[in-house]
């Protein structure tokens, strides 16, 4: 599985904000839309150009142009919500999918209930958004989805990455790209990323 950690300074400056207990919801979600944004600008590094010819007031140019497969974002709710108007001021024409997903607390595993896709999702390029990848269970059970609709070639981008849900989605889906800015030490008792950041959907909705 490949995994591309996008830790330009930027980020990192933002990351440290985010993760500070005291910054408040309307802080963190500027924040996390931020580095979605900086996170995607390295993310669609590969896609595909095409070229064509425009008329400068000066002379014709020979310029290159997005090519190939339309895209799709599919946040996974709550948290990867705020993730979505941040790259869509890169990709304005992308799609938008949804799936609702919440971790049972006793177990950790993830409880599905909403799902909502492009029709055309498999022509699409897909970028699966969800800023907390603990256990991995909630990407592991979205990836799953998506493939079972025809999804192929799919990157998953989360701001935080704990060792085991990269290791989980290696395990259950190990052609998956992962692009992630931190990769922190462990998960606690209960599920969280440690330092991590906290829960991230109370933390942008004010929930707690
Ligand atoms: O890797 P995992 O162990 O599955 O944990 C990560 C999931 O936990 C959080 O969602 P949560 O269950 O808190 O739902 P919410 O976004 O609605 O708060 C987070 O947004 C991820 O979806
Ligand atoms: O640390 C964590 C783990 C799962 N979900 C969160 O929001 N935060
Ligand atoms: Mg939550």
């Amino acid at each position: 599985m490949r995994i591309t950690l996008v830790d330009h300074p930027l980020i990192q400056h933002k990351l440290a904000h985010i993760r500070d207990k005291n910054t408040g919801s309307k802080d963190f979600r500027e924040l996390m839309s931020e580095v979605s944004l900086l996170m995607a600008y390295e993310a669609m590094r590969d896609l595909e150009l095409e070229e064509k010819e425009v008329e400068t007031p000066v002379a014709r140019a020979r310029v290159r142009v997005l090519s190939g497969k339309k895209l799709a974002l599919v946040a996974i709710l709550r948290a990867g919500l705020v993730m979505v108007d941040g790259i869509l001021k890169l990709v304005p024409a992308a799609r938008v999918g949804h799936i609702g997903l919440y971790r049972d607390p006793e177990t950790l595993s993830p409880v599905q209930y909403y799902a909502k896709l492009p029709s055309d999702i498999a022509e699409r390029r897909v970028f699966l958004l969800d800023p907390m990848l603990a256990t991995g269970g909630s990407a592991s059970h979205a990836l799953a989805l998506l493939k079972e609709k025809g999804a192929t070639g799919i990157k998953l981008m989360s701001i935080i990455a704990a060792p085991e849900g990269l290791e989980r989605i290696a395990r259950d889906h190990p052609e998956t790209e992962v692009v992630v800015a931190a990769v922190d030490e462990r998960l606690n008792d209960h599920g969280y990323i440690v330092p991590g950041l906290g829960d991230a959907g109370d933390r942008i909705y004010g929930t707690k």
